[in-house]
């Protein structure tokens, strides 16, 4: 997809001349005052945004300012365009987070020459960002970029009272699989299988991560277990629909999938008097990975290709639902897998 350029400016003109100064190097979006600019960032970030330093109404100072609270617009660059070349107007705007300037009247090969470092830069850092969070083969979250949210999630639930599942998923007899098939069709089993658990998530806030090998994380942020039975009996029937045949355990064998399942719900009176916050927060990260692991097991235990539930039993402990045929009895977390 083509990179785009917002162009911000209450004066039409100004608009016209950069944007044809510009054309040929990204798709041009134009907005004449403070408000739309934010509005047009918010809907579909660009790579890089010029901006009229002095505008009626919110200036481009303030509109810097928003743009840099906000994570997701936080790292476009923003160009000022302005007549008011002061050391202090510079000084101040590359506090705000300015990447660079450029003096009006506009001369269009210093416009250019500038335009197309930002746009290099940002095409760079792009690309670094993605290499660290991005796992190579299935292109989903990887495990530093997952662990960091899982701590980010867990406080933002501590703070806002929602519940947050915590889903681990592993395909069944994986190392089978690769036995019979070889190791590269293992690699794009496990890129079929990454597809179908992207689809099965449909919350913005949700991410979807390779945990490790041939297991995988669904972080299900403000869903509770009810929710979460839902995400797991869709990821499982998804598995189902995509049909790939596992022969290396018998003739008529399928790729399926095992879930384990823990959920987080923050009690409603808080009981950190002695911890810090970030205390908490890791002792609860490490209960929610051990129950989601430990469901997991039972899951596996239970005959495979179905989840399990870790729920908390009300005193802090966990308990691990272990199906026993049809009728799910409830061990202590410690026990699960015994
Ligand atoms: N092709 C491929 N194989 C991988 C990758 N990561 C892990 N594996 C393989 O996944 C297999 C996992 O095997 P096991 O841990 O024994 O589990 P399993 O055979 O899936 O059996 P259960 O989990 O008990 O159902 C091993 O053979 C690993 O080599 C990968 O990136 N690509």
């Amino acid at each position: 997809m083509e990179a785009s350029i917002l162009i911000v400016d209450d004066e039409p003109g100004s608009l016209q001349v950069l944007g044809h100064m510009l054309e040929d190097l990204a798709e041009i979006q134009v907005a004449t005052s403070g408000a739309e600019a934010l509005a047009l960032a918010e809907e579909a970030p660009p790579a890089l945004i010029l901006l009229d330093a002095q505008m009626p109404g919110m200036n481009g100072f303030e509109v810097c300012a928003r743009l840099k609270a906000q994570p997701r617009l936080a790292d476009i660059p923003v160009i000022f365009v302005t007549a008011n070349a002061s050391t202090q107007f510079e000084v101040a705007s590359f506090e705000l987070g300015a990447a660079d300037f450029i003096a009006k009247p506009v001369i269009e090969p210093t416009v250019r020459a500038r335009v197309k470092t930002q746009l290099q830069l940002k095409e760079m850092t792009d690309r670094l960002r993605r290499t660290a969070t991005e796992d190579g083969l299935t292109g989903l979250a990887n495990r530093r970029h997952f662990d960091e949210s899982l701590m980010r999630e867990v406080m933002q639930a501590q703070r806002s009272g929602s519940p947050l599942v915590l889903c681990l998923a592993d395909v069944d007899r994986f190392k089978a699989y690769n036995d019979c098939y070889g190791h590269p069709a293992g690699d794009r089993c496990l890129q079929a299988v990454a597809r179908a658990l992207r689809s099965v998530s449909q919350h913005a806030t949700d991410l979807v991560a390779r945990y490790g090998g041939e297991e995988f994380a669904l972080l299900l942020p403000h869903t509770s277990l009810e929710g979460a039975a839902l995400v797991a009996a869709r990821a499982q029937s998804a598995l189902e629909m995509l049909g790939l045949p596992n022969r290396g355990v018998g003739p008529d064998a399928r790729v399926t999938l095992s879930m384990g399942v823990a959920c987080f719900e923050p009690p409603r009176q808080r009981r950190q008097a002695e911890l810090g916050a970030a205390e908490v927060s890791h002792q609860i990260v490490a209960r929610l990975l051990e129950s989601a692991d430990q469901a997991l097991y039972a899951a596996k235990h239970a005959g495979r290709n179905r989840s399990c539930t870790a729920s908390p039993a009300g005193d802090g402990s966990w308990w691990v639902a272990h199906p026993d045929d049809n009728m799910p009895t409830w061990r202590p977390l410690e026990n699960a897998g015994a």
